[in-house]
């Protein structure tokens, strides 16, 4: 199994290139952030062609942060911002050799809403097709992101399955689901052939994969049985150093 450094919660305290070192320091095989529009892009790819590491992910940008934003592509009056953070995530991306990028639907719901997101996704995919990139989407849980626009896996498969595009696939976060939806394995065999990325944190507390009420040993080699072998994104808050939570890694290397 390999494993991917969430750069958004894994090293958070420090910039990009810096985080991204110290995840090779310690083991990891890949990298993945949330929004690292803020930072100097030459720098972070120097960062990773220094390590070797793949950048799997990024986001599209939240919207308004200090509103509490979380994306824009499901809000039909902002599909103009909508489509500039799509574009700007793919040309980061592509500049920084990532696979993926993560569209970002926002809090709204409804049929115009959907319809919106629809519309955006197919012009995600059709610019990210283009430089060989595939777009995620993520259910967020109902207590962490209340009226987020996709909030279940059946809800993200449906919009997948509806768009039957090659290169638009759903980011299956295993903290999210426990919370939302539970019957993670179960949930993982079914909807394997949508998958494009697998994150996991402990749950309840969104804290290290040792500590909490999944068992990601399991869940790991189940993951593994279905002969997924794209690294795994540690998606976690560690709650101090770091280093200090990587039992879980250390013991599997
Ligand atoms: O929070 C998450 O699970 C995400 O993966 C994300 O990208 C930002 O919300
Ligand atoms: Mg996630």
């Amino acid at each position: 199994m390999k494993f991917s450094a969430n750069l958004g919660f894994l090293w958070a305290d420090r910039p990009l290139p810096e985080a991204i070192r110290a995840a090779k320091a310690a083991g990891f095989d890949a990298v993945e952030c949330h929004w690292p529009y803020q930072e100097s892009l030459p720098d972070i790819k120097a960062a990773l062609d220094e390590t070797q590491l793949p950048l799997l992910g990024l986001n599209t940008r939240r919207g308004d942060a200090t509103k509490g934003e979380m994306g824009l592509s499901a809000l039909p009056d902002r599909q103009g911002e909508a489509r500039d953070a799509i574009d700007e995530a793919l040309d980061w991306g592509a500049a920084l050799g990532a696979c993926n990028v993560h569209v970002m639907a926002g809090f709204a719901e409804g049929e115009e809403a959907e319809a919106c997101f629809l519309e955006n996704l197919r012009y995600a995919a059709r610019q990210a097709a283009s430089k060989d990139m595939t777009i995620l989407i993520e259910p967020l849980n109902v207590y962490d992101a209340p009226g987020y626009f996709l909030s279940t896996t059946a809800q993200a498969a449906e919009i997948i399955n509806q768009l039957n595009l090659p290169n638009v696939k759903l980011m299956f976060d295993c903290y999210h689901v426990q919370l939302s939806e539970g019957d993670i394995c179960n949930r993982l065999s079914r909807l394997m052939r949508l998958i494009g990325h697998i994150q996991f944190a402990g749950v309840p507390a969104r804290g290290r994969p040792d500590q909490g009420e999944i068992n990601y040993d399991y869940i790991f080699s189940h993951i593994a049985s279905l002969g997924y072998s794209t690294p795994l994104g540690a998606e976690y808050k560690p709650m101090g150093h770091t280093e200090d939570t990587l039992g879980w890694l250390v013991r599997r290397q």
